[in-house]
C-alpha cells in the first residue's frame, strides 16, 4: 500500500507541479513582456537601467522557498527525535553544526562571493574563435576560400601555446588553489558527534550498543546534511528575494525618451500636407557608443510639410541617426527639433507614432503568419485580408505569397518546440523525417523578406492618417526593378505626407526630391535641390558622378 500510495502521490505531484510551473511562469512572463515592450531604445541600451529578469527565475524562487520550508520542517523533526531519543541531544546537535558551518562559512571558496571571470590568454581566445568557424553561418566563407588547412594549423598552434593551462570552471580552479587543510578539517569535524558519543560511552558503557551506534551515525549524517543545506539556502535567500524585487522594479523603470502632453496634429499649427521639421544646431551621441565623435554634430535643417527629401552620404555619416531623431526613437543631446513649429518633446509620443510610417533594414519579419506580418502595419485592421492583399500588392509581395502552400497563413519562421530523443538515423527514419519537416523554416530570399516587410509599411499607409513616412535603405536586398517599384509606390502614396528616403542608390529619386541633404561625418554638409547641389560641385556631385559614371562608361 505504501509503495502504491507513494508512487501515486509522486505522480500527482509531478503532474500538478508542471501545471503550476506553467501558470506561475506565464503570469510573470506577461508582466515582463508588458514592461519590456513599453521600453524605448535608449533605455534598453542602458543595461544598468533595466533589470535583467526572466519569468523562469520566479518559478525557481518559488521552488526554492518551498524547499526551504520543507527543510526547516525536516530539521525540526530531526531535532525532536534526537532530543527524545538520547541524553546529551543538545551537545550532539551543536557538534553536528560544526562541520556545515566550517564548510559554508570558512572554507567556502568562491561560494556566494561576487565575482567576474574572463580570459585574457591570447591562445585560449584564439582557440575559441577558431572553433567558432565551424558554425554553419561561416561555412560558405570557409568553403569558398578553402580555409580548412589554415584553421587547423592555427588551431594546433594555439593549442600548443595554451600548453597545460586548464579551462575548468573557475570555482574548481579556485578551490584547488587553496591548501587541502580546510577540506581535512571539515571532514574531520563531521565525525565530532560520533567522537562525542564514543567518549560518553566510555564513561557510561552500559548505554553503548552496536545498534545505537548505527542509529547515531545515521542521525549525525542526516543532521549534518540538513544544516549544510539550510546554511546554503539562507545565503541564497537574499539572492532570490532580489530577483523578485527586480521583477517588480521593472514597472518603475522610466523611459529616457519622456512623453509630452501636446496632442498631434496640432489644430492651429499642423497642416494636411504632412509633418514639417526644423533642426536647430542638433548634436547627438549614442548612449554607451564607443566612438569618440558624436554621431550627429551641429546639424541645422528645415524640412517643409509634404516635401520629398532624399538623404545621401557615405557609410556612417549619420543618415540613419537623423531619422532616429526625427522619429523620436532617441532624443537629441543638444540643440532642438521642432515639429510643426513646436518642440518634438512636447508632443505625446503615441500621437507622433500614429502618424509615422518607418521602413528600414532593421525591420524584421515577426514569427507570426504572413497575414499578421503585413496586417500589423495597422493593428486595428490586422484581420482585413482584402486590405492585406492590397498592401502585399503594393509591397511587391503578392507573387511570393501565392507561391506558398499556405499562402498568407504561412509562418515563415515558426517558434521551435519540436524535439526528438534517441533517434537513430537508420532505425527511426520516419520519426526523423517527421522531426525534420516539423517547424521547417519556409525558404524565401532576403529580397523577398524585404518585400514582405515593405508590405507592412504599405498596410500602414492604407490605414490613412500617416503624415510622415521614412524609407531608410530598405532596398539593399531588392533587385533594381523591385527597388524602383518600391520607391515609385512610396512616392505615389506620398500625398499628405512628408517623405524621407535614405539611400545610396539615389539616381532615380533625386530628380523628384524637393530637398537633397548630403551628410558627411555627422554633419549636413550640403542641402538643396539636385540641380543646385550638382552645380555646387561638392560632396553630393562627387557621389552622384561616381554612380553616373558607372552607366556612361
Ligand atoms: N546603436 C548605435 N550605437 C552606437 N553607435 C552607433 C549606433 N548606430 C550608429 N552608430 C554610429 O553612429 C554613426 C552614424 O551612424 P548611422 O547609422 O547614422 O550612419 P549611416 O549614414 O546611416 O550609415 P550607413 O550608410 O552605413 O547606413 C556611425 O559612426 C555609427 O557607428
Amino acid at each position: 500500500m505504501c509503495v502504491v500510495s507513494t508512487s501515486t502521490i509522486s505522480w500527482a505531484r509531478e503532474r500538478t507541479a508542471g501545471i503550476l510551473q506553467t501558470r506561475v511562469t506565464l503570469h510573470f512572463e506577461e508582466h515582463i513582456l508588458r514592461e519590456r515592450l513599453r521600453l524605448d531604445l535608449p533605455t534598453v541600451a542602458d543595461k544598468s537601467a533595466v533589470p535583467n529578469v526572466s519569468a523562469s527565475q520566479t518559478w525557481r524562487a518559488f521552488e526554492f522557498f518551498s524547499g526551504l520550508f520543507q527543510r526547516a520542517f525536516q530539521l525540526a523533526g530531526q531535532l525532536t527525535f534526537i532530543s527524545q531519543q538520547m541524553s546529551g541531544g543538545l551537545n550532539f546537535t551543536l557538534l553536528s553544526l560544526v562541520s556545515p558551518l566550517l564548510a559554508t562559512r570558512v572554507g567556502r571558496g568562491l561560494w556566494m562571493k561576487a565575482y567576474v571571470t574572463y580570459s585574457d590568454n591570447i591562445h585560449y581566445l584564439r582557440l575559441r574563435a577558431l572553433s567558432m568557424l565551424a558554425q554553419d553561418k561561416y561555412r560558405e566563407d570557409v568553403i569558398s576560400t578553402g580555409l580548412l588547412g589554415w584553421i587547423m594549423t592555427e588551431y594546433k598552434k594555439a593549442r600548443e601555446g595554451l600548453g597545460g593551462i586548464s579551462d575548468a570552471p573557475i570555482q574548481t580552479q579556485y578551490y584547488s588553489q587553496n591548501t587541502p587543510l580546510m577540506g581535512i578539517l571539515t571532514r574531520l569535524s563531521g565525525d565530532l558527534p560520533t567522537l562525542y558519543w564514543a567518549a560518553s560511552s566510555i564513561f557510561r558503557p552500559h548505554s553503548f550498543t552496536v545498534t545505537s551506534f548505527a542509529i547515531l551515525q545515521q542521525h549525525s549524517q542526516g543532521l549534518n546534511y540538513t544544516f549544510q543545506m539550510l546554511f546554503f539556502d539562507f545565503s541564497r535567500a537574499a539572492e532570490y528575494c532580489s530577483h523578485i524585487k527586480e521583477l517588480y522594479d521593472m514597472g518603475s523603470v522610466e523611459n529616457k525618451v519622456a512623453d509630452g502632453d501636446e496632442a498631434y496634429p496640432n489644430s492651429s499649427l499642423s497642416t494636411d500636407k504632412g509633418m514639417s521639421f526644423e533642426l536647430k544646431n542638433v548634436s547627438f551621441a549614442y548612449p554607451g557608443g564607443k566612438s569618440k565623435e558624436n554621431a550627429i554634430r551641429n546639424v541645422s535643417l528645415n524640412i517643409s510639410a509634404g516635401h520629398l527629401v532624399v538623404i545621401v552620404g557615405a557609410n556612417g555619416s549619420g543618415k540613419s541617426t537623423i531619422i532616429k531623431l526625427l522619429t523620436r526613437l532617441y532624443d537629441v543631446d543638444s540643440g532642438e527639433i521642432l515639429v510643426d513649429g513646436l518642440p518634438i518633446k512636447s508632443y505625446r509620443i503615441s500621437d507622433l507614432r500614429r502618424v509615422q510610417a518607418l521602413l528600414t533594414q532593421e525591420h524584421k519579419l515577426f514569427p507570426l503568419t504572413l497575414a499578421e506580418n503585413i496586417g500589423l502595419g495597422n493593428p486595428s485592421r490586422v484581420g482585413d485580408l482584402e486590405l492585406i492583399k492590397q498592401a502585399a500588392e503594393s509591397g511587391g509581395a503578392s507573387e511570393i505569397i501565392s507561391k506558398l502552400k499556405d499562402g498568407v497563413h504561412t509562418i515563415l519562421s515558426p517558434v521551435p518546440t519540436a524535439y526528438g530523443s534517441h533517434l537513430d538515423k537508420t532505425k527511426h527514419k520516419k520519426l526523423k523525417s517527421i522531426l525534420d519537416s516539423l517547424e521547417k523554416e519556409a525558404e524565401v530570399s532576403g529580397g523577398e523578406k524585404q518585400r514582405l516587410v515593405a508590405s507592412r509599411t504599405f498596410m500602414r499607409f492604407l490605414s490613412g492618417g500617416i503624415r510622415f513616412a521614412v524609407a531608410d535603405e530598405p532596398s539593399s536586398a531588392l533587385d533594381p526593378k523591385a527597388e524602383y517599384r518600391l520607391f515609385e509606390k512610396l512616392r505615389e502614396s506620398g500625398e499628405g505626407k512628408t517623405l524621407i528616403f535614405v539611400t545610396h542608390r539615389f539616381g532615380h529619386l533625386t530628380k523628384y526630391a524637393d530637398l537633397v541633404i548630403c551628410m558627411k561625418d555627422g554633419q549636413a554638409v550640403e542641402s538643396g535641390t539636385h540641380q543646385e547641389l550638382l552645380a555646387r560641385g561638392g560632396e553630393y556631385s562627387e557621389l552622384y558622378n561616381v554612380q553616373a559614371k558607372a552607366f556612361t562608361m
